[in-house]
C-alpha cells in the first residue's frame, strides 16, 4: 500500500524541522523521514558543542591577561580536559533534546529509514511506497575524509567525533583551517594543547581580505605553529601521527581532519528525477525558490551548498516549505550574508565579502583595533576591521573584520547593510564610550575621507525627520 502526504521532508536538522514547522502553518499532512541520528548537526556534533567548548577555553585564556595586571595565582590555573569534555557533552544533550521531541511527537508522521526517488513523487523507504504532493530534501553535509588519511586509525577525528573524546591527546594536528579549524584549533590550544595547524592555500577562517587574513594569522600564530599554502600527507608512526607538509613534519597524538564538507546525496536517486546532475551528482535547483527544475522537490540547508551556517539553513527550509506549498508565489529575499568565526579575537563577514566586491568603485574604511581604546583596556587589543563603501552613493557594501566582540560589530553592519545605510546615516546613529563599536565609527569616517566627502554638518540628522531624540 502506498501512503500518500502532501510534503515529505528528507532530514530532521535544521533545514528539515524548519520546513516542518513553515509547513505545519497550513497543514498537518507532512511526513518527517530521517537517516541516521536525531538531534542536527548543529546541536550534537556543530554551532552548539563547538561553542560550548570554545567559552571554556577563551574564558580560561584570560587567566595570563590577567597575570599581568596584578591579579596572583592565575598562572597556577589549570584546566582538567576530561571534565571540560564532560561539561561540553552534558551542555550537548541539553540542546539535542528538543528537536529530538519534535520528530517522537510526530508519532506515525516521522519515520526512520533511507529515502530513495523513485519518480519526483514517489519515495521509497525500507520497502514502504510514499507518494508526496511535494518533496524537500535537507539531508546535510558530512566531514570530508581522504581514504589515505584513514591509515591512522582512531587518532584521525572530525567534528562528528571530536565532541566524544574523553581525554584529548596533548599534542594535536588540525589539517584545514576554514572556520571549523580554526575555532576548535584555538580552543585545544587555549585549553594547553600543543597544536599545529596545516591548511591549503593562504586564507584562514574563510576570510578573503588578505589584510584581515593576516591579522588572524598573527593573532594565532601566537598560540600555535601554522603551515598555510601546504599539500600535507599523514601517517601513523609509532608514538602517534606524523603530518607532513614537505617542509616540516610534526608528530602529534591525533588530527583533527577539518578541510571541508560534502552534501549527503548518495543512494536518494536524484537519477532517476530525469534532470541533469553536476559533477557530485546534484540537480540544478532556483537558488531563489530552491526548486528543482519545475519538480515538485526542493533542496534545503547545507546540502544546497548556498550558505552553509544555521540561520541561512533554517531559512531555506522555510523558502522550500513555503514554495512546495505556495508554487506560483513570489519569491522570498534572502537576509544580507553574515559570517561569524568565533576565535579571539572574532573573526568574519558580512554582506560583500573582499573576493565579491566590484573591481572599482569601492572605497575601504579601516580600524586597527590594536590601539582602540576600550580593545587595549581589555587587553583584547588585535585585529582590523574593513568596511566596503560604494564610492559612487556611500551605501556601505560589505565588510570583514578581526577583531574584539566581532560577532556583535558584524551583526550591526549586516542589519545596516540590509537596511541599505550609507556611512552618513550610520555616523548618524549614537555610539557609546568607552566601547568597541566607537571603533566602527573610526572606520566608517576612514571611509569619508577615502570618499574625499568634506562634512557639511555636524554627525547628526537634521531635525526635518519627525523626531528629535536629543529632546524626547
Ligand atoms: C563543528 C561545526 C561548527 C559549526 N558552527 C556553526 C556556527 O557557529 N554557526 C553557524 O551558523 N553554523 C555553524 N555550523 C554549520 C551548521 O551546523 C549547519 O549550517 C547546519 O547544521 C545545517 O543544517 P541542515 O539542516 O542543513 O543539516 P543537518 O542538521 O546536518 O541535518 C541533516 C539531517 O539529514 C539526515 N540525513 C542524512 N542523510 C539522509 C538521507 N539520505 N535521508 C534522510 N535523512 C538524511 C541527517 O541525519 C540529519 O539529521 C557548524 C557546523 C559544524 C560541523
Ligand atoms: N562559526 C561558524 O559560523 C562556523 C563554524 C564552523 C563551521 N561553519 C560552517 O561549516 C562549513 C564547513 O567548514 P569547514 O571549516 O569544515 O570547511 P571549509 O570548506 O570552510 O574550510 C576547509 C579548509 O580546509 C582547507 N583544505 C581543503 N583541503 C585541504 C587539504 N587536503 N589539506 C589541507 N587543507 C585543506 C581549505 O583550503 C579550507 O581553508 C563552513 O563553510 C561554514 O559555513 C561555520
Amino acid at each position: 500500500m502506498t501512503r500518500r502526504v502532501r510534503i515529505a521532508i528528507l532530514g530532521a536538522g535544521t533545514a528539515g524541522l524548519t520546513a516542518l514547522k513553515e509547513a505545519q502553518r497550513y497543514t498537518d499532512d507532512v511526513l518527517l523521514i530521517n537517516h541516521g541520528p536525531y538531534g542536527t548537526t548543529c546541536a550534537r556534533v556543530g554551532c552548539m558543542p563547538s561553542k560550548a567548548l570554545i567559552e571554556v577555553a577563551h574564558t580560561y585564556a584570560r587567566k595570563d591577561w590577567l597575570g599581568t595586571v596584578g591579579i596572583d595565582g592565575t598562572r597556577g590555573l589549570k584546566p582538567d580536559l576530561q571534565i571540560v569534555m564532560a561539561h561540553v557533552r552534558t551542555l550537548r544533550d541539553r540542546f539535542t533534546a528538543g528537536s529530538i521531541q519534535i520528530a517522537q511527537d510526530l508519532g506515525d508522521r516521522s519515520i526512520r529509514g533511507k529515502a530513495r526517488f523513485i519518480d519526483a513523487n514517489t519515495l521509497e523507504v525500507d520497502g514502504e511506497m510514499i507518494h508526496a504532493d511535494a518533496v524537500i530534501i535537507a539531508t546535510g553535509t558530512r566531514p570530508i575524509v581522504p581514504d589515505a588519511w584513514r591509515a591512522i586509525g582512531d587518532r584521525l577525528v572530525t567534528s562528528d567525533e571530536v565532541f566524544e573524546l574523553v581525554s584529548p591527546g596533548q599534542r594535536l594536528g588540525v589539517v584545514g583551517l576554514g572556520p571549523i579549524g580554526v575555532e576548535l584549533a584555538q580552543a585545544f590550544a587555549q585549553l594547553g594543547c600543543e597544536v599545529h595547524g596545516f591548511t591549503k592555500g593562504g586564507q584562514i577562517a574563510g576570510l578573503k581580505d588578505p589584510e584581515v587574513n593576516a591579522s588572524l594569522l598573527a593573532a594565532l600564530g601566537q598560540q600555535m605553529s601554522i603551515s598555510t599554502d601546504v599539500e600535507m600527507s599523514v601517517r601513523a608512526d609509532g608514538n602517534g601521527a606524523v603530518i607532513d607538509d614537505g617542509k616540516r613534519s610534526v608528530v602529534v597524538d591525533w588530527v583533527l581532519a577539518a578541510i571541508g564538507r560534502q552534501p549527503n546525496i548518495e543512494g536518494l536517486g536524484l537519477d532517476t528525477l530525469g534532470v541533469e546532475l553536476d559533477e557530485r551528482g546534484m540537480p540544478a535547483f532556483n537558488p531563489k525558490t530552491l526548486q528543482v527544475g519545475d519538480l515538485p522537490v526542493y533542496i534545503a540547508g547545507d546540502v544546497s551548498g548556498q550558505r552553509p551556517l544555521l540561520h541561512e539553513a533554517a531559512d531555506e527550509g522555510r523558502i522550500a516549505a513555503y514554495h512546495a506549498l505556495h508554487p506560483e508565489a513570489d519569491c522570498l529575499m534572502r537576509r544580507a550574508p553574515l559570517g561569524i568565526v568565533f576565535t579571539e579575537p572574532g573573526a568574519g563577514q558580512a554582506g560583500l565579502s573582499y573576493s565579491e566586491l566590484p573591481e572599482s568603485g569601492v572605497v575601504v574604511g579601516k580600524i586597527d583595533y590594536s590601539r582602540q581604546g576600550r580593545a587595549v583596556m581589555a587587553g583584547r587589543n588585535a585585529g582590523v576591521l574593513h568596511i566596503y563603501v560604494d564610492a559612487g552613493n556611500a551605501r556601505i557594501l560589505g565588510a570583514e573584520a578581526v577583531a574584539p566582540d566581532a560577532e556583535h560589530l558584524l551583526h550591526l553592519l549586516a542589519w545596516a547593510i540590509q537596511q541599505e545605510m550609507t556611512v552618513d546615516t550610520m555616523l548618524h546613529l549614537p555610539f557609546y564610550h568607552p566601547t568597541v563599536e566607537e571603533g566602527l565609527r573610526t572606520a566608517l569616517q576612514s571611509a569619508r575621507r577615502a570618499l574625499s566627502k568634506r562634512r557639511e554638518q555636524p554627525d547628526l540628522p537634521l531635525c526635518r525627520p519627525a523626531i528629535d531624540w536629543a529632546l524626547g
